[in-house]
């Protein structure tokens, strides 16, 4: 479950479908297409326009489970070890972190290898579709992995028992959590004052543009194949909330990313270090523990090195607070619009791929360099036009030059310019911490409270953590 954000922009967006082969006939379908598919009832509308107040209340998904339910997995359980899974040392049960989880059933010792889901129990770019003809033409498009794997998902979902996955799907939640399900005034609400804003509403759009380039290009082709009441924006945001929170990619195996059924109930804890890999010897996914658990707790792996904020986006979730030591916050810097040499330093700024505003990553060990070199040059004054390069260049992570510049008669200027855009930052997550208290939830109906009152938790406890890493970088 790692790095999903660097793959999803490496391979959604790419003009993938720019020289098709020719199409199939479509006759050639027709006997494939007795399998049943199983419709999005009451689909909600697949408008990409985010700022309308669509609710989650209407979603007709028509196959998954309520996020904790045990039934589901436990038939998950059943159906793995008839298809190859070997005896396990856990168990999946209702935990305290993550609903579901997998825990000890023996005792564990560090440095054990545990797992060994078979590759034949993968989820792939590879894998047999139930409908092959489906499968073809999205590889006669070159359709990337992330997108092919989603329609994937969505075919095999559809045909609920006929599909080989379908106690794999039925054990899945009906609803990831996942920012792709916050409505666009719900991201703009809660969380205002943190970057991950931005960063939710780009994968939005890369979701709803992807959905919309499939269904020109490709869907409204063969509807026979791709019937819109089931390939349609509702069934996408399901099948991309679940790549999201659920695909892993295995560095020894190129770094392939797979759905692996089983592995995906593990649960991510910022205390361990601990990942998911393919093991060739015994060809299966195993992850090695780094720590001995007893018959009753919860095992956990690492979904990766990231920030709080970027849990929640992927995977809908915010760690206990202080307790995630790879957290870190978006600082926003800009050139003043008033400095005389504006135009000469956003030229050198281009010159190295950067922009006004640009942002910076702070921890809680503190701040980048490169942020000290933007600094630098937005304090500046005229007289050192000659080094606005080197400190373009210091401030990009794309260049080999020196990072660790000094200019002293300066310095005082620049972290004085880095503490007001702390400052600047800390007042927007004040103003919504104080005002999350007496916040008017504006709901009719308790499911749509629980939701309101889950959603504001979960930004509260970001902005709490983002906010934390800001007055330490102050001080
Ligand atoms: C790969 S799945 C793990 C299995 C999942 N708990 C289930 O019941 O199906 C990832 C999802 O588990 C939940 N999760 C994982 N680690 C968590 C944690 N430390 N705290 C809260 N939720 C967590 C989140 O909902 C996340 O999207």
């Amino acid at each position: 479950m790692a790095e999903t954000t660097r793959i999803l922009h490496t391979t959604l967006i790419p003009s993938f479908l720019q020289n098709p082969s020719p199409p199939l006939k479509t006759t050639h379908f027709h006997s494939q297409t007795i399998l049943r598919r199983n419709p999005i009832r009451c689909s909600i509308s697949t408008s990409s326009d985010t700022t309308k107040s669509t609710t989650t209340d209407h979603l007709q998904i028509p196959w998954g489970c309520d996020v904790d339910s045990l039934e589901n997995a436990s038939a998950l359980q059943k159906w793995l070890s008839e298809s190859g899974l070997p005896p396990q040392k856990m168990g999946i049960e209702r935990v305290d972190i993550g609903e579901r989880g997998l825990v000890a059933l023996k005792n564990i010792r560090k440095g054990e290898k545990l797992l060994f889901v078979p590759s034949s129990l993968f989820i792939t770019a590879d894998s047999e579709w139930s409908f092959p003809e489906a499968g073809e033409v999205l590889k006669r498009y070159n359709v990337p992995d992330w997108p092919l794997l989603a329609t994937y998902l969505i075919s095999e979902a559809s045909l609920m028992k006929n599909s080989r996955w379908s106690n794999y799907i039925s054990a899945l939640p009906r609803q990831p959590y996942s920012l792709l399900y916050w409505t666009r005034s719900e991201l703009d609400r809660y969380l205002e004052a943190s970057q991950i804003r931005q960063r939710a509403i780009e994968r939005i759009n890369d979701v709803t543009g992807t959905y919309d380039d499939l269904r020109l290009k490709i869907f409204s082709k063969y509807p026979h194949l791709f019937p819109e009441e089931v390939f349609n924006m509702e069934s996408f945001k399901w099948s991309f909330g679940i790549l999201f929170s659920r695909l892993v990619r295995l560095p020894s195996m190129d770094g392939r990313v797979a759905l692996v059924p089983w592995a995906n109930m593990l649960n991510h804890s910022c205390e361990v270090e601990t990942f998911l890999d393919y093991d060739k010897s015994s060809q299966g996914v195993v992850f090695t523990t780094d720590r001995p658990y007893q018959p009753g707790e919860q095992v956990f792996i690492s979904y990766g090195k990231k920030s709080n904020g970027e849990l929640l986006l992927s995977y809908g979730f915010v760690p206990g607070e202080g307790t995630n030591p790879r957290d870190s916050v978006e600082l926003s810097l800009s050139l003043r619009k008033s400095d005389k040499c504006y135009k000469e330093k956003l030229e050198a700024l281009k010159k190295y791929g950067l922009s006004t505003p640009q942002c910076f990553r702070l921890q809680i060990t503190g701040w980048p360099l490169e942020l000290m070199a933007y600094a630098y040059l937005a304090v500046s004054p005229p007289s050192m036009i000659r080094q606005f390069e080197e400190m373009a260049a210091a401030a990009s992570n794309k260049t080999s030059s020196k990072k660790d510049i000094r200019y002293p008669e300066i310095e005082e200027q620049a972290l004085q310019f880095i503490l007001d855009a702390c400052e600047s930052s800390i007042s927007k997550y004040t103003k919504f911490l104080q005002a999350s208290g007496s916040m008017d939830l504006d709901v009719t109906s308790p499911k749509q409270l629980n939701r309101k009152l889950f959603l504001k938790q979960l930004a509260v406890d970001l902005c709490t953590s983002e906010q934390r890493i800001l007055f330490r970088s102050q001080y």
